[in-house]
């Protein structure tokens, strides 16, 4: 256990911690309504709004990303705020990298509850039927592929508690960009990556997700928002006047992972202001 981070229950499987709390769903104080819960999100080390809510809600949160450095800030600036975070160096496309995720989230807390696929790349600003077989592959492995290797792995331990898994799609997938070629792509594969993995989970009680967010301001939608011609017609485009923040997605992952969604699973769910277009 990571100095000044309890996690309480470490290497023993309690039985799902859900069911203490289900009783106390809808209406109530939702403080703590993960408690004792574990999470693994992948590329949560940039600006992990997810982590910190999941861990504000009372889950152990294992946060990981490619960079050591970067995975070692966050858990430092989580743990200044007394979250229970301990982290990892995960590139996703890698199988021992993902095995020492697992490895990892069941030495500090003993078991999974929670898969939250974040990590995404889009390498190129172009079009489809310009993009080389590498950078084609590059975007299928790490936005689809991986997350569904990475579950495979944890699925073992998920299924003891039963538990919920969140894929992060995007608005590219309902209205796709012409800049963001094989992107638009792989996040549409990421729909029926949900539906398919909703199915073949129900029966093990895991229940499985998509969120899709509009444009967000982060580092990765940077070559969108600081774009003059995009705001030119954004008022059009999206109801709400204003570009979405990560805290806006990070409820709606919580939630989905709560009591409160325990007859949700397979569904998408849009957190983008509304476009007509969709
Ligand atoms: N920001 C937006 O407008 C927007 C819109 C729709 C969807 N999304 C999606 O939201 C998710 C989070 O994006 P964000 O905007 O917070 O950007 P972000 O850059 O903060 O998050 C992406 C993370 O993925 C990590 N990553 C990339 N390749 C990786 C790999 N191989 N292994 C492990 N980690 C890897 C990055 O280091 C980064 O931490 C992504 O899936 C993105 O596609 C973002």
């Amino acid at each position: 256990i990571l100095p000044g981070v309890t996690c309480g229950y470490r290497g023993l499987f309690y039985p799902s911690a859900r069911h203490s709390v289900r009783m106390c769903s809808t209406g109530v104080d939702r403080k703590g309504i993960l408690a004792n819960q574990v999470a693994v999100v992948t590329g949560s080390t940039s600006g992990f709004s997810i982590a910190r809510r999941l861990a504000q809600d009372g889950t152990h949160v294992v946060i990981s990303s490619r960079e050591q450095q970067n995975v070692d800030r966050a858990m430092d600036e989580l743990q200044r705020e007394g979250l229970s975070v301990t982290g990892t160096v995960c590139h996703v496309e890698k199988a021992e990298d993902r095995e020492r995720l697992v490895t990892k989230a069941l030495e500090h807390c003993g078991a999974i509850d929670f898969l939250v696929c974040n990590a995404a790349v889009n390498p190129l600003v172009g079009s489809t039927l310009g993009t080389s077989e590498q950078i084609w592959d590059k975007i299928l492995s790490v936005n689809l592929k991986s997350p569904a290797l990475l579950l495979s792995q944890l699925l073992p331990y998920m299924e003891k508690r039963r538990g919920a898994v969140n894929l992060v799609s995007s608005i590219a997938a309902y209205i796709p960009q012409v800049e963001l070629g094989v992107y638009n792509i792989s996040k549409t594969a990421l729909l029926g990556l949900t539906r398919t993995l909703a199915l073949e989970l129900a029966p093990k009680d895991i229940w499985v997700n998509c969120l899709v967010p509009g444009i967000i301001k982060t580092d990765f939608s940077k070559v969108i928002h600081e774009n003059e011609a995009f705001w030119n017609s954004f008022s059009e485009h999206y109801q709400l006047q204003r570009i979405g923040k990560p805290e806006d997605c990070a409820g709606i992952v919580s939630f989905l992972c709560s009591p409160d969604a325990s007859y949700i699973t397979g569904e998408n769910i849009v957190v983008a202001g509304f476009s007509c277009r969709l």
